[in-house]
């Protein structure tokens, strides 16, 4: 796997506003977002239901163009998906008739990438999820987890610069998810992707993110924007369970909580 860090390039929100009419009713998801994303790093996106965290990974992925302001890739507007996003939805959207190999070769398949080398592929991506014994499933065949780990597999295979993840631990078990989150951080530690990911769980966003946002509730604006240091490339390759106790996890964390219900309060 070749490290993307060169590849990757920034992102950047610019007075993005998004609103939408249904039955004559007008609903402001987003208003007034201004965000610059370095390439490489890991961003987490916390903030209460409905405040638009959804829409502004739609946005950056390009499934939707924003009523007011610009998203921009590299400087360029976004005007529609590209390979160089890759996205990750909560729920894994595998296409059932293919095994398991098969839904990670689909990418590099339709990117014309021959068969060899389109397996050694989808092999090198299977065996970073741990599903390299799984390889000739199908997808019913797998736990709730494995088909999430194959949806990352197929979504790696791709190559993104950029990965935007929706929520994609929410509906997994305790351990499934701590197991994931630790090879998601491995996963951008060797690759250095710039990743965006939004989550409900506080404890997820501090120790994941190497930034920390946090939206207010609708219409949508960032009110927090913190660095956070637990998942630093550099840093030790600690579990959850052991960091969650350092007194700066707990500082960052309650200080995100607190964001997240004065929001909600004075909303
Ligand atoms: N296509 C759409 N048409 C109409 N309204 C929409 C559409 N997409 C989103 N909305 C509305 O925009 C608001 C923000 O939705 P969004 O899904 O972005 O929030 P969210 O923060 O991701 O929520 P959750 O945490 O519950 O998933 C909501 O009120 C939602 O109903």
């Amino acid at each position: 796997m070749s490290p993307r860090s060169g590849d990757a390039e920034r992102v950047d929100f610019l007075g993005v506003g998004q609103h939408f009419t249904t039955g004559g009713v007008r609903v402001d998801a987003l208003s007034g977002v201004d965000l610059s994303v370095q390439p490489g790093e890991f961003v987490t996106i916390a903030g209460p239901s409905g405040c638009g965290k959804t829409t502004l990974l739609r946005l950056l992925a390009g499934f939707q163009q924003p009523s007011a302001g610009e998203v921009r890739v590299g400087g360029r507007r976004v005007l529609g998906p590209g390979p160089d996003r890759g996205v990750v939805f909560q729920a894994p959207n595998l296409f059932p008739w293919l095994t398991v190999a098969g839904n990670v070769e689909l990418g590099p398949r339709l990117r014309g990438v021959g068969r060899a080398r389109r397996r050694e592929e989808a092999a090198r991506y299977l065996e970073l999820v741990a599903l390299g014994e799984f390889a000739r499933h199908r997808p019913y065949q797998l736990s709730g987890g494995m088909q999430q780990r194959c949806q990352i597999a197929r979504v790696l295979a791709n190559e993104p610069s950029i990965v935007l993840m929706d929520e994609p631990f929410g509906a997994l078990d305790a351990l499934t998810r701590e197991r994931l989150q630790g090879e998601l951080l491995e996963i951008w530690r060797a690759t250095g992707q710039t990743i965006l990911f939004i989550t409900h769980s506080v404890e997820e966003a501090v120790f994941l993110g190497s930034r920390v946002l946090v939206m207010s509730p609708r219409p949508g604006r960032i009110v927090l924007d913190e660095p956070a240091v637990f998942a630093d490339p550099a840093g030790t390759r600690a579990p959850i369970e052991a960091i969650r106790s350092l007194p700066a996890f707990v500082e960052l964390a309650d200080r995100v909580r607190a964001a997240i219900t004065e929001e909600q309060v004075s909303a």
